[in-house]
C-alpha cells in the first residue's frame, strides 16, 4: 500500500504533503507488525529478488530446490547458495548443477560449507552472495538461499537487508519447507522448526504425497495454523504441484519485514534471537548432534551397511544422508533417511573424481562413537580384497 493512500483515509487531501512525513516517523518506532510490513511495503525494491528457503533436516529444500532448477516454466535464470552444517557437503553434490561454484546452464550454485549462515558465517554470505551476483556475464534473475535444517532465518534476512547488500538485492520471500508426514510427531516439535514457521511468509508442506487422506492433510494444516494464523500454505509432493510462479518473484508481494515478533506454535514466549549466536549453542538448543563420516581408502560392503547401520540405527537418529561407494556396484548410492523412512537411490559418479563413501548423520543427544564405530564397521576389510 502506498504512503500516501493510507494518510489520505486520516487527514484532508491539503494536508498530506506536510503529515507524510510525521506520519512515517510515526510508523517507524510502532511495534506493530503489520505496520512495519505496511511500511516496508512502501518502498520500492532494488536489485536481484532473493528468496531464504528454510525448513528442518529433511524436510524437503534440495527437493524443492532441484525442482525450481530443472523447471523452465518459471522462465527465471536461477542462482543459488547452499548451506551445510558439517564439513561435510552432500546437498551440493545432490542439485542439478553439474559442478558447484560453477555457472552452469543458466544455474550457478555456491556452497557456504562448515557453519550456519544465521550464526557464524554472515561475513561468508555478504561475499558468497556478491559473487553469486557476478559469476556469470549478467546477474542472474534470482538468488535462492537454501539454509541448514536448524538454520534461523531471522539473521539471515537481516544480514541481506542491513548489510552493503541492501544496495545489491531485496527479500523477495521466505520459504519454510514443512514435512508433513513428520510434523505431528512429538519429536519433530522443535525451537528451530516453530522459528522457522513464523518467520515464513509461506509454508510448504511437503511430502503430502506420504499422507492418507484430505483429513490428514487437514490435521497438518490445522496445526501450522494454530501456531501461525493466516499462513499462507501451499502443498506439494516431491515439489511438484505447486505452480513455480507461486513462489518465485511474485509481483507486488510485500517485502519481508526486518523485525516481525513472533510467537511459538503452542503460545509460549519467544525464545528465538535474531543475533548470532554460538554454532554450538544453535545445535544444542534442540539437542541436535551432527557425526560425519568419510572413507575414501576402501569401499563398503552393502550387506554390512544393511545390517550394522541401518537395521541398528537408534531411534534418536533424526536425519542422514549419504553418497556411498559399495564394493562391487558401479553406482554411486544414495542415501536419505528422514525420522523412521529412509531411502537408497543410485546414481552415476561425476566424471573425473574419485569414489569415496561420505555420511551425515544428525540426531537428538547421539552418540557419536557408537554411530562412528557401526559405520567404520561397514568399512571392507582386508580379508575381503
Ligand atoms: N515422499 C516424498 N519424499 C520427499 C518429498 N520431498 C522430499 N522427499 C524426500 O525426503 C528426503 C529429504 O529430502 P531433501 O530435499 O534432501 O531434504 P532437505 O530439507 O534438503 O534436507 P537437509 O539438507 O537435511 O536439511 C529425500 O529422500 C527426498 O527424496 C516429498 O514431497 N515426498
Amino acid at each position: 500500500m502506498d504512503v500516501r493512500e493510507r494518510v489520505e483515509d486520516r487527514v484532508p487531501p491539503e494536508d498530506v504533503e506536510s503529515n507524510e512525513a510525521r506520519h512515517n516517523s510515526q510508523v517507524l518506532v510502532e511495534t506493530d507488525a503489520a505496520a512495519v510490513d505496511r511500511l516496508e511495503g512502501a518502498f520500492p525494491t532494488r536489485g536481484v529478488p532473493v528468496m531464504v528457503l528454510t525448513g528442518m533436516l529433511g524436510a524437503g529444500k534440495t527437493t524443492l530446490l532441484n525442482r525450481i532448477l530443472q523447471s523452465p516454466e518459471h522462465g527465471l535464470r536461477v542462482a543459488v547458495l547452499v548451506n551445510e552444517l558439517g564439513e561435510i557437503d552432500i546437498d551440493s553434490q545432490l542439485l542439478d548443477v553439474e559442478q558447484p561454484e560453477v555457472d552452469v546452464e543458466g544455474a550457478a550454485a555456491i556452497r557456504l560449507s562448515n557453519g550456519c549462515i544465521c550464526c557464524t558465517i554472515n561475513n561468508s554470505l555478504v561475499e558468497a552472495v556478491k559473487r553469486v551476483l557476478n559469476m556469470g556475464e549478467r546477474p542472474p534473475d534470482y538468488v535462492v538461499i537454501e539454509t541448514t535444517g536448524v538454520a534461523d532465518p531471522a539473521p539471515i534476512v537481516s544480514t541481506l537487508q542491513e548489510s552493503e547488500l541492501d544496495d545489491h538485492v531485496y527479500v523477495d520471500h521466505v520459504l519454510c519447507v514443512v514435512d508433513a508426514y513428520h510434523l505431528l510427531e512429538p519429536e519433530y516439535d522443535t525451537v528451530a522448526g516453530r522459528s522457522q514457521m513464523q518467520h515464513a511468509d509461506t509454508i510448504l508442506l511437503s511430502k503430502v504425497d506420504l499422507l492418507e487422506g484430505a483429513e490428514a492433510v487437514q490435521r497438518v494444516v490445522e496445526r501450522v495454523l494454530a501456531g501461525k494464523p493466516n499462513a499462507r500454505i501451499l502443498q506439494a509432493s516431491r515439489g511438484h504441484g505447486i505452480p513455480l510462479r507461486l513462489l518465485l518473484d511474485v509481483p507486488g508481494r510485500r517485502r519481508v519485514s526486518k523485525s516481525a515478533p513472533h510467537v511459538h506454535v503452542d503460545g509460549e514466549a519467544c525464545a528465538c534471537s535474531t543475533e548470532p549466536s554460538s554454532p554450538s549453542e544453535h545445535l544444542t538448543l534442540d539437542g541436535f548432534v551432527s557425526v560425519a563420516f568419510e572413507c575414501r581408502e576402501q569401499p563398503l560392503v552393502l550387506s554390512r551397511f544393511r545390517r550394522d547401520f541401518v537395521s541398528r540405527l537408534p531411534p534418536e537418529v533424526y536425519r542422514a544422508k549419504g553418497l556411498l561407494w559399495f564394493d562391487g556396484y558401479p553406482l554411486r548410492f544414495v542415501f536419505q533417511l528422514c525420522g523412521r523412512r529412509f531411502q537408497v537411490e543410485q546414481d552415476e559418479w561425476p566424471a573425473g573424481q574419485p569414489r569415496k563413501s561420505q555420511m551425515v548423520v544428525i540426531g537428538r543427544r547421539l552418540d557419536r562413537e557408537q554411530i562412528m564405530r557401526m559405520l567404520l564397521s561397514c568399512i571392507r576389510g582386508d580379508e575381503q580384497r
